[in-house]
């Protein structure tokens, strides 16, 4: 999964990750956090996901990594939001409007001070096998000791289709959080009717966890 297939995907609006709601995971599972107002979040590979906005709501800074510049601009215009916007080299671009600052540039190259928690929704499940490691390491490298990341991933027969999304097993989370508490908060197997399974996945799982540092 190179820069290129992303930005075709965006270029040819094939988008079907995109929620045009709220993901009800987040709205389940992020009040069990107890976050503060001043608490950061970091959400990583955050497309143009509404979930920012409902994030902004709750806390003082809301920072978003994207590589799509398409995403980035559509985000913004579609909550009627003007970004002061901020060349910063290395191809980085911010976006900054209220609580909500996004870098447009590769995740890899880009640092931002450690947060104190992370919302993982399709982005650890965007990688292929061979960068999740590379990617979790980075994703840990932003988060403060003692933060937490809540991480959505699916699971289902791999061999079945091909990602992204990529399945995640349980055992892979535990090797990639090594050192990491992990809780399993959920799982939601989905019926013969859920588009995944009528397409021919004989299993399809959406799972969430929370990980603490
Ligand atoms: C499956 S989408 C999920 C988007 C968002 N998290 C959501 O829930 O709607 C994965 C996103 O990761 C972005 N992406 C992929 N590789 C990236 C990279 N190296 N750096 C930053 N963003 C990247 C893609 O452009 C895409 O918007």
């Amino acid at each position: 999964m190179d820069a290129e297939f992303w930005h075709s995907r965006w270029a040819e609006n094939r988008i079907g990750f995109h929620l045009s709601d709220i993901n009800p995971v987040l709205t389940k599972y992020w009040p069990t956090l107890n976050m503060t107002r001043s608490d950061t979040v970091l959400v990583p590979m955050c497309g143009k996901s509404v979930d920012l906005a409902w994030l902004a709501e709750k806390h003082d800074k809301v920072i978003g990594i994207e590589l799509s510049d398409i995403a980035v601009r559509a985000f913004f215009s579609e909550h009627f939001y003007t970004p002061m916007v901020t060349s910063i080299g290395n191809g980085q671009t911010l976006y900054e409007f209220d609580e909500i600052t996004i870098h447009c540039g590769d995740f890899f190259a880009t640092r931002v001070d450690p947060v104190d928690v992370v919302y993982d929704r399709a982005a650890l499940i965007a990688m292929p096998e061979n960068m999740r490691k590379m990617y979790t390491e980075h994703l840990l490298s932003m988060v403060k000791a003692g933060g937490r990341i809540l991480l959505v991933t699916v699971d289902y027969p791999q061999p079945e289709m091909d990602g992204p999304p990529f399945s995640v097993t349980k055992d892979e989370v535990e090797q990639l959080f090594a050192g990491c508490k992990i809780t399993h908060l959920d799982r939601d197997d989905a019926d013969e009717s859920h588009p995944r399974r009528q397409r021919g996945l004989s299993r399809f799982a959406e799972e969430v966890w929370l990980i603490e540092l």
